[in-house]
């Protein structure tokens, strides 16, 4: 594109665009997004020139921030053999039967971190202490509960976590900052480097949980997972008499994935076995000659895709609250046509009119599929952890007009977590614990809001059973982003097309914030932690994370639906069996799968529309106006 041109073009932008040899048509979209970037304009947009914008800015990720670590593994093999996800996450991908699966690298979004920094510069204890350390509790208001929070983490032991090495790294706090930090030094596992044979990204790290989106939090990412969790009976998953999950005789609960467990997440766990287990009462009774392996296999496709779906329209929504949003998530489910549309003609046209999930063939854009270090950093959303569990009386209280149970105490979240957070649970059971949530506002995403309680934590490993070192998990995480080689802040943003910041005042109107940024990182922009850029930038109205953030979200949020063979080729009745396709096609929410496994609990305490905001929150309003002819939210 002419010189003309180019001189429009934020400077460090222009870089960017030559490196990836842009065609000419990504060229012009790249023009238009970054030309409505410079007047922040995107999210004050009408709906559907947002969802322009979106679409253009998908576009561009798609062909330059997919980065494939390792090469290909496997062979290519008949699908049909495998019409099933298997334990260990492998045949998903046709053309290459390893991709997605336990043990396999991690990709990126982008290069490794070209920083000059050091590891420890600045010392991630004193990041941690002076800009993430949470001073005040600062809650999401109505928007976002506890289960939601609880919810993303069931989602990331879904997808992703890192093998270690075995041997360990310390960490100690400089004197400054000392006396504020609750462990005077600590020590952890490094995350293991592996040679990944190719001459682009060298070093490599493997994901020791499947990425696919496969439900594995609750079925294992390998057979001996998937055999600890099965009863071999009627297709169905272990779980105790009281509805929650089984414990075993150490005191750790059985489940897919038990590593750092808290009794949030254990109880979104046992609610989705019940889920699994209904879906095999159902599937027998309509498939009286299904055996045992048959009726797992096709309860787990079905269990599934409903909490794919469920994340979808569902929690997505409720993160990013707004009408562009909204529209563009159930674009991603059922196409711009809509439900009705598709359930009426199936899948027809492509993604775009009828979405990703029942397209002909799954797409990949050229690189398979995995989850990427980049998605792991932007998902480090400890803040959302409170103080406190606020547990509420759902026993003695009649309902009320307002629905909302009185409040019977206050737990520490420290109680909450572990094997006592398996025993706490069980006194609570997962009616009220679930109730309780929902009435609790989850923490916002921002500076100074991460979990006290988090600074001297008893980590879990993979079998549920603590470790003997505390660690710090703030300054823990500010360390991994940068041993993996993520880019900081401001080269993130530049590596996503977005304009980078030159001086604090970009970042946050906060002077308080600027004043402590200052002091951890002088004037030095590029010096700036990802963690702290994402927690302290300025927020989209309606969004609780930020703007840098979500444009990883953009892209490989479609990528976990249009990579998966059982959400495109295989989304279909064979596979699925009819009634198990119909069950994933009425379920919307949270909400109807909590209403399927306790009928009364959301009627007597639930008023807002989704089962991911706080329950005494008013419902949405009808609004007439079509949803794509509406102007910004
Ligand atoms: C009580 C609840 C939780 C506890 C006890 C907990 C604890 C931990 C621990 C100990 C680690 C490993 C740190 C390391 O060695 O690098 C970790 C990693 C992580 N956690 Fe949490 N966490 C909790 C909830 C959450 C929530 C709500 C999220 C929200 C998204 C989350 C996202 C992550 C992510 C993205 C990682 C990095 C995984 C990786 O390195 O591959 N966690 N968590």
């Amino acid at each position: 594109m002419g010189s003309l041109f180019s001189a429009f073009i934020h400077p460090e932008l222009r870089d960017i665009v030559a490196r990836n040899k842009m065609s000419f048509l990504d060229t012009l979209l790249f023009y238009v997004v970054h030309f409505v970037d410079k007047l922040g304009l995107w999210h004050r947009l009408p709906v559907i020139l947002g969802l322009a914008y979106l679409g253009f800015r998908r576009h561009l990720h798609q062909s330059y921030n997919l980065v494939g670590v390792g090469g290909s593994k496997g062979h290519e093999y008949d699908t049909q053999d495998f019409p099933y996800r298997t334990a260990a996450g492998n045949y998903n991908d046709p053309d290459d039967n390893t991709v997605g699966s336990q043990g396999t690298f991690f990709g990126r979004n982008m290069s490794p971190s070209t920083s000059p920094y050091g590891l420890m510069d600045p010392n991630p204890t004193v990041v941690a202490t002076k800009l993430l350390a949470r001073k005040d509790y600062i809650d999401n208001g109505k928007q976002f509960n506890v289960i939601a929070a609880s919810w993303i983490q069931f989602m990331i032991h879904d997808w992703v976590d890192h093998l270690e090495e075995t041997n360990q790294v310390e960490i100690s706090a400089p004197e400054e900052v000392v006396n504020q930090c609750p462990l005077k030094s600590f020590r952890f596992f490094k995350t293991k480097p592996v040679p990944t044979g190719s001459s682009d990204v060298k070093t490599g790290y493997l994901n020791t949980r499947t990425p696919w989106w496969d439900g594995s939090a609750i079925y294992g990412n390998n057979k001996s997972g998937m055999t600890r969790v099965r009863t071999f009976k009627d297709g169905k998953l272990k779980v105790s008499e009281d509805g929650l999950l089984e414990v075993d005789e150490k005191g750790i609960p059985v489940s897919g994935d038990v590593k750092n467990v808290w009794a949030g997440l254990s109880a979104l766990q046992a609610l989705f076995v019940k889920e699994h287990n209904a879906v095999c009462d159902m599937l027998k009774k309509n498939y009286p000659h299904l055996d045992d392996e048959e009726l797992y296999r096709h309860a787990r496709l079905v269990t599934a895709a409903v909490i794919a779906k469920v994340h979808t329209i569902d929690w997505t929504i409720e993160l990013l609250k707004t009408d562009t949003l909204l529209a563009g998530m159930r674009i991603n489910w059922y196409g711009i046509m809509g439900k009705k549309f598709k359930d009426t003609f199936g899948h027809v046209f492509g993604s775009l009119f009828s979405g990703f999930v029942g397209l002909d063939k799954p797409e990949d854009h050229g690189v398979s599929y995995s989850l990427t270090e980049e998605f792991v950093s932007v998902y480090r959303m400890h803040a959302l952890l409170p103080e406190e569990l606020v547990l509420r009386d759902i026993k003695s209280a009649t309902a009320s007009k307002d629905k909302i149970p009185p409040l019977l105490k206050e737990v520490p979240m420290k109680e909450m977590i572990g094997k006592k957070g398996s025993q706490n649970l069980s006194k609570i059971g997962l009616e009220q614990i679930m109730v309780s949530m929902g009435h609790q506002s989850s923490g916002a995403i921002s500076i100074w809001n991460y979990p006290s309680w988090m600074r001297d934590l008893v980590p879990q490993d993979a079998n549920g059973e603590d470790r003997p070192d505390l660690v710090d998990m703030p300054s823990l995480e500010i360390y991994r982003d940068r041993e993996r080689e993520v880019a900081r802040y401001n080269e993130f943003r530049r590596n996503l097309l977005l304009i980078p910041i030159s001086k604090w005042e970009d970042l946050t109107d906060d002077k308080e914030v600027i004043k402590a940024l200052r002091e951890v990182y002088g004037s030095d922009v590029e010096k700036l932690d990802l963690l702290v850029g994402l927690s302290a930038e300025k927020k989209i109205k309606g969004f609780a994370i930020s703007e840098t953030a979500f444009v990883i979200f953009l892209l490989m949020a479609s990528r976990r639906l249009e990579a998966d063979r059982f959400l495109t080729a295989n989304f279909n009745a064979e596979t699925y069996t009819k009634k198990g396709l119909e069950w994933v096609n009425t379920t919307e929410s949270l909400k109807n799968v909590i209403d399927r496994h306790f009928p009364d609990t959301t009627r007597k305490w639930m008023s807002s529309s989704s089962a991911f905001s706080v329950w005494d929150a008013p419902p949405n309003q009808k609004n007439w106006i079509p949803l794509y002819l509406r102007p910004a939210t």
